[in-house]
């Protein structure tokens, strides 16, 4: 088992060259945020503003619109009941489930982005999302993505998996996977989220974080993830580096935070992001 360590993360996060725009570093779709969830959506679309996506727009309930303009006026927004089929082909990165819910909306919209996403994008599955492909793994069978990554935390992972938490072992999870995918797994990366967080990537390979503490179990740290992930295959590319290096960066800022702070809440890691990647960057 490989670790996912600063030095990987180095490796990714490099400096930007001076001749380039926001066209060149993702344009990341956000979908989630329900009536009820408008907060994990918005920690999300914050993770992925501060981790340098270029372009970040949020379909959501329109019930948020106005919190997160005032709270994120870098991301623009969309009504999730409107043509997300537009939306989805004007993306690179698209990231559904945060805050989505398991009611009949949230079916619609699951239902529209596996039809849409086509084979130059990227699917990032987290939270509601992911709770719903438990009920219908057919939709993972029949997805066109480029990249597919599942995020789910271990409860999520059982319910999609079938596999109890305690039985969840590397051997477990990797044949899970492919039976979930028909086997199709060459463009499929599990990211297994725990006090380790594990990814399974289609090489075959498994890694392991080595960063991350406890003053993280908050709500929302997940939603942070997922943004941070879709930021960094944005502007790093479709590739398992930039999830690997996601990961390690969360968890890495939650480190830093957490020496000096007995909790750390999602957006002061997103707040952190910034500094964290110049330092990676450069020394
Ligand atoms: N402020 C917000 O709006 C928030 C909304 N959220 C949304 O709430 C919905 C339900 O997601 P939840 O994850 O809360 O609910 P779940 O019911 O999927 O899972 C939470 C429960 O799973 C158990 N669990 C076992 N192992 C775990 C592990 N390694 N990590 C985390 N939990 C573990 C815990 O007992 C925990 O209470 C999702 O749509 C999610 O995006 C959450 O993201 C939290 C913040
Ligand atoms: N004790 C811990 N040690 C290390 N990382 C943790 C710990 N508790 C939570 N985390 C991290 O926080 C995130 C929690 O994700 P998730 O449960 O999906 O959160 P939410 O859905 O509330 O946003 C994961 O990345 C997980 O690895
Ligand atoms: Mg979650």
């Amino acid at each position: 088992m490989k670790s996912i360590d600063e030095d990987l993360a180095r490796q990714v996060v490099r400096p930007r060259p001076a001749e380039s725009h926001k066209g060149n570093y993702g344009r990341v779709l956000l979908i989630g945020g329900n009536h009820q969830y408008g907060g994990a959506i918005s920690m999300a679309a914050e993770a992925a503003v501060y981790s340098g996506a270029g372009l970040t727009t949020v379909a959501t309930d329109p019930v948020n619109f106005a919190a997160l303009h005032a709270r994120l006026p870098e991301a623009a927004v969309l009504d999730y009941n409107l043509d997300l089929a537009k939306q989805i082909s004007r993306s690179n990165v698209i990231l559904c489930g945060p805050g989505l819910g398991l009611g009949e909306k949230a079916w619609e919209i699951l239902e529209a982005v596996c039809q849409h996403v086509g084979s130059d994008q990227t699917i990032i599955f987290d939270a509601s999302a992911l709770d719903l492909l438990s009920q219908k793994p057919d939709l993972l069978r029949n997805l066109q993505a480029g990249l597919v990554i599942l995020t789910p935390h271990q409860m999520e992972w059982q319910r999609l998996s079938g596999i109890k938490i305690a039985d969840q072992e590397d051997q477990a999870n990797q044949e899970a996977l492919s039976r979930l995918f028909s086997g199709k797994t060459k463009n499929v990366i599990l990211v297994l989220k725990a006090h380790r967080t594990r990814v399974y990537a289609f090489t075959g390979e498994i890694y392991r974080n080595s960063a991350g503490n406890p003053g993280m179990a908050t709500g929302g740290m997940g939603d942070t993830l997922a943004g941070i992930i879709a930021a960094f295959l944005g502007q790093f590319g479709p590739k398992l580096t930039s999830v690997l290096a996601a990961v390690y960066c969360h968890s890495r800022a939650g480190d830093d935070l957490y020496q000096s702070s007995y909790l750390v809440r999602p957006t002061q890691i997103s707040a952190y992001m910034p500094r964290l990647m110049k330092r990676l960057s450069t020394c």
